[in-house]
């Protein structure tokens, strides 16, 4: 190790044997999320069964000469997996089947994550960041971080990077514009149809020139933002039907930007979306997993406040608050447990 690299971290990406998996451990392991002086041990974690495809991975990663990547572990073994990490990525679950209800999955998941806790209560580091994905990643989440009470709940999190990826690449690749070149779109709620995407404050550099969204489109704008929240809500079952697979890359490379942007912050007046435990802000439930727009600053994430809210974002903040709560009573009934 070079006297300019970080100390070593141990990384955990579980359902390692899954297709984001297989494109996230490359991306990790080659700086995207945790920098380019981030030396690390990744830990491939996932059933038995899928030993095989979790050695082929290891063997491609090792193959492709990482300078950050030390060493690659490959297990089925819960204490190995979650020893001393400090991060998961948790992506290990089933996945929803065709005519599966939301509600059946919740109750096939929320049993791993409730032991997906306990391990990183056991296990991880007690400043261990937790980012989980399987689905309903909201629920998943709030059950994960109520079995490991020692880790503080503003280290858990889901991946409304992505919806906000999605809706970044939709508002670039319709004015012809660079995803750079677009800030401060928001995403509040739930990973699910019930989500609002919501491009109110958005702002666009075209020409060199900044503009709020809503000053460039003028009379356009109404149109365009229920068409973009539309297609950021559909965008997942359209990657399906095309691909016959959930979003794989794009997954990943989100989960790349929000742990950049956990880590490293948000410049001055950007915000971004995070799903984080519910105080409340903006009358939502509290302690719910909830997506609003942030700003991080020294790996310490903040609620933006004051953002107004109209009457319809209103009605789609408090619908999506709702579903949660039914979530979360549904996984906590679920396992028997009570309801705080
Ligand atoms: N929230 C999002 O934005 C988003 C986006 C894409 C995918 N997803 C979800 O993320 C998850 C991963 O997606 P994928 O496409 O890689 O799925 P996948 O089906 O390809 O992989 C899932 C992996 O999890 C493993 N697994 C199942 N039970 C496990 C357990 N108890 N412990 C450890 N591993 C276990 C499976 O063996 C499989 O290898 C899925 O639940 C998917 O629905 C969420």
């Amino acid at each position: 190790m070079t006297s300019k690299e970080e100390q070593l971290i141990r990384v955990l990406i579980s359902g390692a044997a899954g297709q984001v998996a297989y494109s996230l451990a490359g991306l990790v392991a080659h700086g995207m999320a945790f920098g380019l002086k981030q030396p690390m041990i990744l830990h491939l974690f996932d059933l038995p069964l899928e030993t095989g495809k979790m050695e082929g991975l290891r063997m491609e990663l090792i193959d492709s000469a990482l300078p950050l990547l030390r060493d690659v572990i490959v297990t089925s073994d819960p204490v190995v997996a979650f020893q001393d990490i400090s991060v998961a990525f948790l992506m290990g679950g089933k996945r929803r089947q065709p005519g599966m209800k939301r509600y059946e999955l919740i109750a096939n998941n929320c049993r791993i994550f409730k032991d997906q806790g306990l391990c990183l209560e056991a296990f991880a580091r007690k400043d261990c960041k937790v980012v989980v994905l399987a689905e309903p990643c909201n629920t998943m989440c709030y059950i994960c971080a109520e079995h490991a009470p020692s880790i503080p709940r503003e280290n858990f999190t889901t991946n409304a990077r992505l919806d906000y990826n999605r809706a970044v690449g939709y508002i670039a690749s319709n004015l012809k514009i660079s995803a750079a070149n677009v800030k401060n779109m928001i995403i509040w709620g739930n990973h699910s149809d019930s989500m609002h995407p919501d491009c109110s404050i958005a702002s666009v550099v075209v020409n060199n020139k900044s503009h709020r969204l809503s000053e460039y489109l003028g009379d356009e704008m109404a149109v365009f933002k229920t068409q973009l929240a539309e297609a950021v809500i559909k965008r997942g079952a359209e990657i399906i039907g095309a691909r016959g697979m959930s979003s794989g890359w794009s997954a990943a490379k989100a989960l790349c930007d929000q742990m950049r942007d956990w880590i490293a912050g948000t410049p001055q007046g950007v915000m971004v979306p995070m799903t984080v435990a519910s105080d409340g802000s903006y009358g939502t439930p509290k302690e719910i997993f909830f997506t609003f727009p942030v700003e991080v600053q020294r790996g310490k994430w903040n609620i933006v406040r004051g953002i107004k809210i109209d009457e319809m974002s209103r009605s789609k903040i408090d619908f999506s608050g709702k579903e949660l709560l039914q979530e979360k009573m549904a996984a906590v009934a679920e396992m028997g447990e009570s309801y705080n």
